[in-house]
């Protein structure tokens, strides 16, 4: 009769599927702090955890820089010197994980000032802008000259 036909197939998730971001490590500052002598240097760069130590003496700008920024987040330092693609591709093998999100929000509330500079996306360079018929009310008027200049009282 009543043939219970309950074949429960139970898609197991496919694990190893290729991209497994969750092997990211992440480390509190309290931890990157230690790290900073010429020994075992990580440095923090835009929320990534470097351990830059074998890279040292590799640098184009020497060791010192490197080391003064030891245990802490070079972010700012690593931007302030503009360094090249290149550059930017050579701290990848470095990586070994990424800074802990509850330390994140303080830096990030440090580099949301920074980046008041460069806004989010920041390109309103001037693309073929076709709305020129719609009357966008950009027009600032050029402050007509004003007879009154000031409280000049004679
Ligand atoms: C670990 C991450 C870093 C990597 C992979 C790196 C890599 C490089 C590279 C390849 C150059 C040659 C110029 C270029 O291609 O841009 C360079 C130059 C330089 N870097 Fe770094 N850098 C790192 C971090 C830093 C930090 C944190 C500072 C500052 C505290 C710094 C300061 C400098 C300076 C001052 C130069 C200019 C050297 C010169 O032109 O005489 N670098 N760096």
């Amino acid at each position: 009769m009543g043939e219970d036909n309950h074949t429960e197939k139970t898609n197991g998730e496919i694990v190893g599927n290729g991209v497994s971001e969750s092997n990211v490590k992440y480390y509190t500052l309290e931890e990157i702090k230690q790290h900073n002598t010429s020994k075992d240097t990580w440095l923090i760069i835009h929320d990534k955890v470097y351990d830059i130590t074998s890279f040292l003496e590799e640098h184009p700008g020497g060791e010192e820089v490197l080391l003064e920024q030891a245990g802490a987040d070079a972010t700012e330092s690593f931007e302030d010197v503009g360094h090249s693609t290149d550059a930017r591709e050579m701290l990848e093998p470095y990586l070994i994980g990424e800074l802990h999100m509850d330390d994140r929000r303080k830096e990030s509330a440090k580099l949301m000032d920074h980046m008041a500079d460069t806004g989010p996306g920041g390109c309103c360079c001037g693309a073929d802008v076709p709305i020129l018929h719609s009357g966008a009310a950009g027009v600032l008027s050029p402050s007509p000259v004003s007879s009154d200049p000031g409280g000049l009282s004679v």
